[in-house]
């Protein structure tokens, strides 16, 4: 339960775990009903986090409450100003270490009684301030074959705004599971300057197995950042259960640090080399390949460029 997993510099990085080389902890945990159950468990790891030198620890989507139905979740939502983003202010504040709360259901308006809530990703300076706010965009409205039907757009409204943010470890890009399946996404993310990519997750089991770390990877490479991906792990009650692997993959695509599916509250730690990121970036710059003129504006999408190809004259 105590147990840190250091897996630090890649074995090519350029670095020399320079101490001014900032360090990120990546949280799995199992989330229940138990709302001050949860929260203490994220206490516990943020002062494992803190001992560990972290500037950053992420926790997972669900990380304050994962109840058995929609009508728990939206009956638990509450604003920003509630009791749950309250209470990790004040430990990231006490602690002096940035927070990213990987999804809790944010209530659309202070009262309750909304019909629908937000799945929303808050990120929380050293001093307790809310530095951003992040409303997950795509919503999981999927039958896993093999696993659940899950209907997040039922109780969930999508987001509609892509969010970045500076920290002491680099740019953040903001996003939360469901939408790792969504490339776009993350280029958008990229172009506005985003370094290390965050993925809190409560992946289900069979899509885990099948997508988790190839998705991970793969947009660690495309967009040659660093991907955290937090994840919720085991059973959370009789009818929900997630895969797993919090994972930390650097730009160039190697995991540094994979929890497995190890099921008491665990963290690992790995650090973040952004001078390895801008010289992959600088060797290999696939920004500057892009071909917009192709892939984007107006013939991405509707109208596409195969729909007018003509047999060339002869
Ligand atoms: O409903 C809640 O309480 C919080 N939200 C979640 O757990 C969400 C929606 S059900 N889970 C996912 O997006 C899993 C995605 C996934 O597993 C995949 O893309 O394969």
């Amino acid at each position: 339960m105590r147990r840190v997993a250091a897996a630090l510099a890649a074995p090519t990085s350029t670095s020399k775990r320079m101490s001014s080389t900032p360090l990120v902890a990546v949280a799995q945990l199992t989330a229940t009903d138990d709302r001050k159950e949860n929260l203490r468990v994220c206490r516990d790891l943020a002062f494992q986090a803190k001992a560990a030198g972290a500037g950053l620890l992420c926790l997972p989507e669900c990380f304050s409450f994962l109840g058995r139905s929609w009508r728990e979740t939206v009956a638990v939502g509450q604003a920003l100003e509630g009791s749950v983003i309250s209470e990790m202010r004040a430990l990231a504040k006490e602690l002096k270490l940035w927070l990213s709360l990987g999804g809790f259901p944010e209530a659309v308006s202070a009262e309750r009684g909304d019909a629908k809530v937000y799945n929303t990703h808050v990120i929380l300076d050293d001093d307790g301030g809310i530095q951003a706010r992040y409303r997950k965009i795509h919503l999981f409205d999927v039958d896993v074959p093999n696993g659940p039907v899950l209907q997040e757009s039922r109780y969930t409204l999508p987001g509609d705004r892509v969010v970045v943010v500076d920290s002491p470890v680099g740019r953040l890009g903001l996003s939360t599971c469901y939408d790792l399946r969504f490339p776009e996404m993350y280029e958008a993310l990229l172009r506005q300057g985003a370094e290390i990519l965050l993925v809190p997750s409560a992946f289900t089991v069979p899509t885990g197995k099948a997508h988790w770390e190839v998705l991970l990877r793969a947009r660690a490479i495309e967009t040659q950042c660093y991907v955290v991906a937090a994840a919720q792990v085991g059973q959370h009650n009789e009818k929900r259960a997630s895969y797993g692997h919090s994972m930390v993959v650097d730009p160039w695509g190697r995991v540094l640090s994979d929890a497995g599916g190890e099921t008491s509250p665990i963290l690992s730690v790995a650090e973040i080399d952004l001078t390895m990121l801008h010289e992959i970036r600088a060797k290999m710059p696939i920004k500057s390949h892009r071909r917009r003129d192709l892939f984007y504006g107006r013939s991405y999408g509707g109208e596409s460029r195969s729909d007018k190809w003509q047999e060339p004259d002869k």
